[in-house]
């Protein structure tokens, strides 16, 4: 596997070593002992799986104090634009974000530590997504920002009415408006 850092320190891109024969192919798409050594020591506990179509939008979510998650994500199935924001409010880089396509094709995983917002737009027709956390589901602990946050200022290769969000998603708060972890 290659572990590259991005721009956010904290914030890595895995690329797994795919094995291919006639049959298909094959690949060890998490190591324990790699990871540890590579980004840190970080203990999954949930696997989660969604599945979306063409322009649905999920995010920009977090678990705020002792509730907030890491994060290694994948898709399985399809193409996303997947999206970090830093919410670290101590971080050189905090309201930033960092952003990567992740698909079925690349095989790439983004991991995302703790203080972080997270969401995804799917790309292509359907796309599934699978995700670690190293935290529990805390639904009193949920928080949002809206996706189109002018302050962050993310790129979203879909025009807005094309999108398709909760109504969670549709009524987040502005980043300025947000609660953070500290
Ligand atoms: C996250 C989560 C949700 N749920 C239930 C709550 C709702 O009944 C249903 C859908 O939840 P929600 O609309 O919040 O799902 P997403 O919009 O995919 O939320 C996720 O989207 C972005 C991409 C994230 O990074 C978070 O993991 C998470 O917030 O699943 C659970 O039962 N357990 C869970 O861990």
């Amino acid at each position: 596997m290659n572990y590259i850092q991005t721009e956010i320190d904290g914030v890595w891109l895995i690329e797994p070593k795919v094995i291919r024969d006639e049959r298909g192919y094959f690949m060890e798409a998490f190591k324990e002992e790699e990871f540890k050594m590579h980004i840190g020591d970080v203990h999954f506990i949930q696997d989660n799986e969604s599945k979306s179509s063409f322009g649905v939008l999920r995010g920009l979510h977090y678990q705020k104090g002792e509730y907030c998650q890491s994060k290694l994500v994948r898709v399985i199935k399809g193409k996303v634009l997947d999206v970090a924001v830093d919410l670290r409010q101590s971080s050189p880089t905090f309201g930033k974000y960092v952003s990567a396509e992740l698909s079925e094709e690349n095989q790439r995983q983004f991991f995302i530590p703790r203080g972080f917002a997270h969401g995804f737009l799917v790309l292509s027709e359907e796309a599934i997504f699978i995700y670690k956390v190293d935290n529990a589901y805390a639904p009193q602990a949920e928080a949002s920002i809206r996706f189109n946050d002018e302050t962050i200022g993310i790129e979203w290769p879909i025009a807005e009415e094309q999108l398709l969000l909760s109504p969670k998603d549709k009524t987040a708060p502005s980043f300025r408006d947000a609660t953070y972890f500290e």
